[in-house]
């Protein structure tokens, strides 16, 4: 079966009045049908640039984009701002990652998730307000008949992320694509969210784009991970295959960052060292190998290609070439528990 969605050579520049931002080089990647697939990385690396372009929502005045995405076969890219406003909502479901600025303060929340309904499918207001009910109760809103008629204001934030999940739902996407949708959540309820995406995502048959900072968010959510690192695919690979063998220095970094159940009481958290690439100026070789501890001499000349480690996992790193030293990496903390 074919791909939900295919990005392709995905390029996209920011015009500022310091010079050109290039944001995303060349990425290419795919959500199959019924999956979920996240994108990891730090603030900068472009995560949120790409599921703009998806979404036809980057800035008109001032970004340029070039490459193709391919929903089902059609170019995205290609189509006119009325034709992509027709599928956002119905083809593409989106949520972001605060709630608050994303819902209207002045329209009780049933009237907003009803509103898709009534533009969309003709629907009358009152059967809309009613279709609105039920996906606050399949959001898992208490009371979906009473706090319909609230305000954004009178919800909590994680009922808040909720009213927004049914609001992207009302039209059965394809694709739903969350941008940080836990970020501004605390942990408890950034897990509640996240089990809620997942189950829907099961009941529903759709794919899910998540995008995360958060490596550890991804582990019981997604199938694939794509680790991007300023504007470019660094690695990717299943999640088992992230976790378990991963291959690049920068997700290296990341799986050290990430609190860990096991560690030593009193242990402290590893930061990667140094500041992220200028993307006006992005380096000639490899873009991380100025904070990359293994960096060698091709890795400032060079790009590196990109190896296959398996079908479903793939990393551009010049330590995967045959002449560069064996380095092998694991948990250091585990290492010393041992
Ligand atoms: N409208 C814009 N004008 C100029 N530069 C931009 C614009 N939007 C994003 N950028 C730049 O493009 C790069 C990628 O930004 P993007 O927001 O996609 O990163 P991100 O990984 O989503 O980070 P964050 O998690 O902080 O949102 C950054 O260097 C950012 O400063």
């Amino acid at each position: 079966m074919s791909n939900l969605l295919d990005v392709t050579q995905l390029r996209v520049s920011f015009h500022t009045k310091y010079g050109i931002v290039q944001a995303i080089r060349d990425v290419s990647f795919h959500v199959g049908r019924k999956e979920v697939v996240a994108i990891v990385g730090e603030s900068g690396c472009g995560k949120s640039a790409t599921a703009q372009s998806i979404l036809g929502l980057l800035p008109k005045l001032n970004a340029t984009t070039s490459g193709y995405i391919l929903m089902e076969g059609k170019d995205l890219l290609s189509l006119s701002e009325k034709q992509m406003k027709e599928i956002r909502g119905s083809k593409i479901g989106m949520i972001f990652q605060d709630p608050m600025t994303s819902l209207n303060p002045t329209m009780t929340v049933g009237e907003q998730v009803a509103e898709a309904f009534v533009v969309h499918l003709g629907v009358s207001a009152k059967k809309a307000f009613q279709k609105a009910i039920e996906l606050l109760q399949i959001v898992g809103i208490p009371s979906p008949e009473a706090r319909a008629k609230q305000y954004p204001h009178q919800f909590s934030g994680g009922m808040r992320q909720r009213v927004l999940i049914a609001m992207a739902l009302a039209l059965q996407p394809d694709l739903l694509i969350a941008d940080e949708p836990t970020t501004a959540l605390d942990v408890t309820v950034q897990s509640q969210i996240l089990d809620l995406l997942k189950d829907l995502q099961n009941k529903r048959d759709m794919s899910i784009l998540l995008i995360t900072h958060d490596l550890g968010v991804v582990a019981n959510v997604a199938q694939r991970v794509i680790v991007m690192y300023a504007g470019e695919i660094v690695e990717s690979g299943t999640v088992e295959g992230i976790f378990t063998r991963p291959q690049h220095p920068y997700t290296w970094g990341l799986l050290e960052s990430l609190p860990r159940m096991d560690a030593k009481k009193g242990g402290t958290l590893k930061s990667i060292i140094g500041t992220p690439a200028d993307l006006l100026n992005p380096p000639i070789g490899c873009t991380f190998a100025p904070r990359c501890p293994y960096t060698m001499e091709i890795c400032e000349s060079t790009k590196p290609s990109e190896y296959s480690l398996s079908t479903d996992h793939k990393t551009s790193c010049w330590l995967q070439d045959d002449r560069a030293p064996k380095v092998s990496w694991t948990y250091e903390r585990t290492a010393t528990e041992q």
